[in-house]
């Protein structure tokens, strides 16, 4: 579904580690429309996994970037500014927390693992964009990624929940002060995907299950599902949109409890 909508426009991606990865669906349907696109990638062993997958989408700009280090994410903007001068949208697929505090009660988090989880899913949001409001100069549109599990209670979520509540709110408050620049801030909220990052949540096969067959749509998303969300809010046809966090999940956080067609599911024991 090649089109033009995003000819001329120039974004990073951030967040990428292979191609089960949210970003990936993404950066395909922003590069399909058009888009030039840079990536950033954390620590050298995802290097090559990230080239080969950015050069099929025509892309050699490849930089470093860990979020918990400030240095390196002015040092991705300065580079980013020196090849492009200008960014025109901004992806942020970035989460992180101890495998351990995704097993368990929420309530045993200890403060370094909340600490560790707040930094890397939610603060990096905000010190991404205070570089790349200045390279948005013609406006631009952000986007981030974020889960139910922040608005409501669900299986070892626990502190990427309370992450994630966080991210919401920092969408909005982001959407108020760059709002008068023309910069838009939104956010998708993507049902459960098997990726890297998702593996580590305990049960999350369960979790997947479940959504399959109690969700409006009776399936799970796609990265390609998020990728055609992400290319409306990314692109003019999100012009008046901001603020906003949009649900990319068949449809469940709609309903209220098991559907009647479900199967009954035993979840398989936990391997903690
Ligand atoms: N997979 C799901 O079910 C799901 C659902 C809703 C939201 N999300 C969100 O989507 C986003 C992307 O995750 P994904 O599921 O595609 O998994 P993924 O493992 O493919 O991507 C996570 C990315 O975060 C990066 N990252 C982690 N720590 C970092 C750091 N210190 N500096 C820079 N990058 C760092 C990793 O390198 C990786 O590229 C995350 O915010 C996740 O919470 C995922």
């Amino acid at each position: 579904m090649a089109n033009e909508l995003m000819k001329g426009k120039r974004g990073l991606i951030m967040g990428l580690a292979n191609d089960k990865s949210i970003a990936w669906g993404i950066a395909q349907a922003c590069a399909d429309a058009g888009a030039e696109l840079a990536f950033s990638y954390q620590g050298d062993a995802l290097l090559k996994r990230v080239t080969p997958l950015a050069a099929e989408l025509g892309s050699d700009i490849v930089l470093p970037c860990d979020v918990t280090d400030m240095d390196s994410i002015d040092a991705l903007f300065t580079a980013l500014e020196e090849k492009w001068g200008k960014l025109d949208f901004i992806v942020h697929a970035i989460a992180f927390s101890d495998k351990n505090d995704l097993r368990g009660r929420y309530v045993d988090t200890s403060r370094n693992g909340f600490l560790l989880a707040m930094d890397i899913s939610v603060y990096s949001f905000t010190a991404i964009m205070q570089r790349a409001e200045k390279l948005m100069t013609d406006g631009g549109s952000a986007l981030t990624l974020t889960y139910y599990g922040g608005e409501k209670v669900l299986p070892h979520y626990n502190v990427m929940g309370v992450a994630k509540a966080a991210l919401d709110a920092s969408v909005r408050y982001l959407a108020e002060d760059l709002g008068k620049d023309g910069i838009r801030v939104n956010a998708i909220s993507a049902g459960p995907i098997k990726t890297l990052a998702a593996s580590g949540i305990g049960d999350f096969r369960y979790i997947l299950k479940w959504n399959e067959v109690n969700s409006p749509l009776r399936r799970n998303v796609t990265t390609q599902d998020v990728g055609r969300a992400a290319l409306f809010l990314l692109s003019e046809l999100g012009s008046g949109v901001t603020g906003e966090i949009m649900h990319v999940d068949a449809g469940y956080n709609v309903v209220g409890m098991k559907a009647i067609d479900a199967p009954d599911m035993t979840r398989e024991p936990a391997k903690d």
